[in-house]
């Protein structure tokens, strides 16, 4: 059974789910252009700058070398169910991700639909985005208010894509369905061989854009993760609003760590009257 098309499929949404688009473009700067929406599926455990980075690399790649615009991005946290080490629970990561786009950016959204709800595939989630962008929203406008529909397109680190040459782990289908239908933007990625990554989807390379990373970053969640644990210090490494989020509630610091603060905090409160009675 392939996977359902945006327009004819009924979608099931978590409880007061509704689609954010309030910073969507809805009007098209260049009616000769494509409208396109970038759409990332991750853990997002937690959000960095190099994932709110890839938008702005996707965005500049757009505008010189394709004739698509870019109209809005969006994060899509993956579901609690999805089963990966050092994944928080979805409230935290949408919350995380809300406060890095709030931050730092004036066109990307967080859309909370996959995290809040079962396991959703990958090409489910784009077809979702069709149809809301498309179905409910009917898409934008040219400047003389012509109607356009928008595409959706996955943005990925070249990690991700290297997965799709795994066996099991997507289906053929699901490729043809998310490469073939939709397209991707690929972000390079240090420690991925991006030529071995898509040698086995080029039957869709038409439809594949590869990004250099011009200035070469590998933050990446798991070394955040890491240095949290270690109780060193990721400032600058994520926006500071996810940072602060952290810090206020205690989060990727093992219950080891978390007692040793609190003794470490009690110590320095009393310590001062200590020293003064000495
Ligand atoms: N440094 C990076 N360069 C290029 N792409 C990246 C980078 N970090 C993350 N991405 C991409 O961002 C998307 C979401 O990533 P994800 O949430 O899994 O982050 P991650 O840093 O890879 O996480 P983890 O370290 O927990 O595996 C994926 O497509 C991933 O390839
Ligand atoms: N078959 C699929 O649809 C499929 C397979 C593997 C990963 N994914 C997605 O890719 C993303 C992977 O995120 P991580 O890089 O954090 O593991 C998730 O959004 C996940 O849902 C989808």
């Amino acid at each position: 059974m392939s996977s359902t098309q945006g327009s004819e499929k009924q979608f099931t949404n978590p409880a007061n789910y509704s689609f954010p688009h309030h910073r969507l473009n809805r009007i098209m700067r260049d009616s000769s252009k494509t409208p396109v929406v970038l759409v990332a599926c991750g853990s997002f455990s937690p959000v960095t700058y190099l994932h709110l980075r890839m938008f702005e690399m996707a965005r500049d790649y757009c505008r010189h070398n394709t004739d698509f615009e870019i109209v809005g991005g969006y994060l899509s946290p993956v579901s609690d169910q999805y089963v990966k080490p050092g994944l928080l629970s979805a409230e935290h990561r949408v919350k995380m991700c809300t406060l890095a786009a709030e931050d730092t950016s004036s066109w990307l959204m967080i859309d909370p639909w996959e995290a809040f709800q079962s396991y959703q595939r990958t090409a489910v989630v784009l077809d979702h985005f069709d149809y809301e962008l498309n179905t409910v929203l009917g898409g934008v406008q040219t400047q003389d208010g012509k109607h356009r529909n928008v595409r959706v397109m996955l943005l990925a680190g070249s990690d991700l894509i290297g997965t799709m040459s795994e066996p099991g782990v997507w289906s053929h289908e699901d490729l043809d369905h998310i490469l073939g239908r939709y397209g991707c933007f690929i972000i390079e990625r240090a420690g991925t061989d991006i030529d071995q990554a898509t040698d086995n989807l080029a039957r869709w390379k038409h439809n594949i854009h590869i990004i250099s990373q011009l200035i070469q970053n590998d933050v990446s969640s798991t070394k955040v993760r890491l240095f949290l644990r270690r109780g060193l210090s990721v400032r600058y490494l994520l926006p500071s609003a996810v940072v602060d989020y952290i810090e206020q509630n205690n989060l990727y610091v093992d219950e080891a760590t978390i007692a040793e603060k609190e003794r470490e905090r009690e110590s320095l409160t009393r310590e001062p009257k200590k020293k003064v009675a000495a």
